[in-house]
């Protein structure tokens, strides 16, 4: 099995790690976590996961796969502080937001690079994964690149121009139906029903909705209107998001995540 070596050890990284563990796709004892500080963070995931805990950079230069999980703020100083211990073939995974495969190898040199789009729900492996590939990935590093993160959901080949868009969708995503369930549940509660069972009936709805667009293959459009009865409530409900510009407001929430995605490549 692959030695895989991340640099960040957040959220993303624990996502993929307990993702890849748990569909045995990475064994524990060849995982190896950094970061910058946080040694109670490292000691933690050592303890939940039973990975190690890369004790020097030197740890780098047999790695197979190295995961770049820092925040793209970070990201250039991450990558000149290993670029001495890497050695000139080890294929790179990046998972940072906006920053393109070319700054990459600016920096750590032309090598095979996968730049990925996940989301956390990589954690219980149902991430939405976009993913680009640059011109020195072989064929079969494409495969297991793709095994790898098809074991955590659905992966999707795009240009790497669009994971921009990617990840302002899929990548943002949760958070934004994260958002969505406290509204609903703010206002289940003001109706005087308990907030567990809120969390429980709109859980439900959403993970139906979501099997429905999955399985009948009929467009949202027309699966909304099976809903919505004329004159009833689902058309009063639609009608004050109307009136609220609810589409406007996703459109304007996907097109800010989007040029902040970009702008997160202009700051490197
Ligand atoms: N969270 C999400 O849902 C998603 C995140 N991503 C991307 O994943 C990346 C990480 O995001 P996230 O996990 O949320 O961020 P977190 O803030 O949770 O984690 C960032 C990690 O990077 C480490 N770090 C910072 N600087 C350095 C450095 N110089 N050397 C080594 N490690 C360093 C931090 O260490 P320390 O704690 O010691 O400072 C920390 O472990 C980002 O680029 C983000 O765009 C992509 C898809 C989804
Ligand atoms: O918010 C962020 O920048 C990261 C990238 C996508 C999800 N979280």
């Amino acid at each position: 099995m692959q030695k895989i070596v991340f640099v960040g050890a957040g959220a993303m990284a624990e996502a993929l790690i307990q993702g890849w563990i748990y569909q045995e796709v990475a064994e524990t004892n060849n995982i190896y976590m950094s970061n910058r500080s946080n040694y109670e963070r490292l000691d933690y995931l050592s303890s939940t996961y039973g990975v190690n805990i890369l004790q020097n950079k030197e740890q780098l230069f047999d790695a197979d796969l190295v995961v770049l999980a820092i925040k793209p703020k970070d990201g250039k100083i991450a990558m000149e502080a290993i670029k001495p211990f890497i050695a000139d073939n080890t294929p790179i995974l990046t998972v940072m937001a906006g920053i393109s495969m070319e700054t990459v190898s600016n920096i750590l040199g032309e090598r095979p690079i996968a730049r990925v789009m996940p989301n956390t729900s990589a954690s219980i492996g149902m991430s939405a994964s976009g993913v680009a590939f640059n011109e020195f990935v072989t064929e079969k590093q494409k495969e297991r690149f793709i095994e790898m993160l098809d074991a955590i959901g659905i992966v999707i080949e795009v240009d790497e121009d669009k994971l921009h868009a990617v990840t302002a969708l899929s990548g943002s995503g949760p958070a934004y139906l994260y958002y969505l369930v406290e509204a609903f549940e703010k206002a289940g509660t003001e109706f005087g029903l308990p907030k567990e069972t809120v969390r429980k009936l709109m859980v439900q709805t959403i993970a139906g909705s979501a099997a429905m667009l999955e399985r009948v293959k009929e467009e949202p459009n027309v699966l909304r209107r099976k809903v919505t009865s004329p004159g009833g409530t689902t058309e009063a409900g639609i009608q004050a998001l109307e009136d609220h510009h609810f589409n406007e407001a996703i459109s304007n929430c996907i097109k800010s995540a989007e040029a902040r995605s970009r702008e997160l490549a202009k700051s490197e």
